[in-house]
């Protein structure tokens, strides 16, 4: 089994992206996105150190706005009216999840959609379906880089995706579909799972459930994404994917951690990027 080393593509991807600001910033252009957290969650405050941490390495401008988990959605809706004006701001994202108390879909809706590097605005979506320009989920880009990075064709390929959500499954589906593969989404209402997962040349797994996946899910020589953050028995952090038991037989696979996620950071500062190189050729 060859190891999908997410950490070790986005440290190589990383070299090229450097050279962009530099180049950016010749142009007197200094890349920048801002990020939105509402309160003290630990996994959300670890991804949003991560992606600091990378914005930073690259030389791009990074902005945290922390507000605690009371805050209200027009004290949010206002800051995002405020971020979509600022023209320093190339791009920004509210974290994901927010306190029951908000209505997610607003606060998404209210992100100008050029400006909206989660691609998450429902025309950034709706563009992402038909082929049109848009921009791109990070999560879902970064594994399509990932697979091309290590030249995993997708044409004609079967994919099956375990997992629905706005933010992974179903920006994979059309993202691997818009590459000729035949996409099968899989979700919890799903029968005989095991059976179509191992028709799968390339299983994508994003449900949440930890080691959910085992051997008889993955066909023989088959090509594995586990996209799971997840905490094992002994609270370490694991994937939705049983790695030690899948590993004889998939072809190639992602650890967790290691795999998906840097890959994830590694998308969100290349659209963020896109968005500065347009900014200085306006
Ligand atoms: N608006 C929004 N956009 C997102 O892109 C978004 C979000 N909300 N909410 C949560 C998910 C999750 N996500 C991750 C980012 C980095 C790692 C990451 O850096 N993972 C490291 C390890 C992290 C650890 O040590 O816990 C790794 O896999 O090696 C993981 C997951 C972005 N998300």
């Amino acid at each position: 089994m060859k190891l999908l080393d997410g950490k070790k593509v986005a440290g190589a991807l990383d070299e090229k992206m450097t050279l962009r600001v530099e180049d950016l910033k010749k142009k007197g252009i200094t890349p920048s996105i801002a990020v939105i957290l509402v309160g003290d969650s630990g996994a959300s405050s670890v991804y949003v150190r991560n992606k600091r941490r990378r914005a930073e390495k690259l030389g791009m401008d990074f902005q945290l706005i922390h507000y605690k988990d009371d805050v209200s959605e027009n004290e949010l809706l206002a800051k995002i009216d405020e971020l979509n004006n600022d023209k320093t701001v190339d791009g920004f994202i509210v974290q994901l999840p927010l306190p029951k108390s908000i209505n997610e879909e607003r606060v998404i809706q209210a992100i100008d959609s050029k400006k909206d590097v989660d691609g998450f605005a429902p025309d950034n979506v709706g563009n992402l379906w038909i082929g049109e320009p848009h921009t791109k989920p990070a999560t879902a880009a970064g594994i399509l880089m990932m697979l091309d990075y290590y030249d995993v064709d997708l044409d004609g390929k079967n994919v099956v995706i375990i997992g629905r959500s706005n933010i992974v499954g179903k920006p994979v589906a059309a993202m691997m579909l818009a590459r000729n593969a035949t996409v099968t989404i899989a979700h919890s209402h799903t029968k005989n799972l095991k059976e179509l997962a191992k028709t799968a040349d390339i299983l994508v797994v994003a449900i949440g459930q930890a080691k959910f996946v085992t051997k008889d899910y993955v066909k023989d020589g088959a090509v594995v994404v586990d996209v799971g953050m997840d905490r094992d028995e002994n609270d370490k952090l694991c994937g939705d994917v049983d790695f030690a038991d899948v590993e004889n037989t998939a072809s190639m696979m992602t650890p967790v951690p290691g795999g998906v996620g840097p890959m994830t950071i590694t998308a969100l500062m290349d659209q963020v990027l896109e968005l500065a190189e347009a900014r200085a050729n306006a």
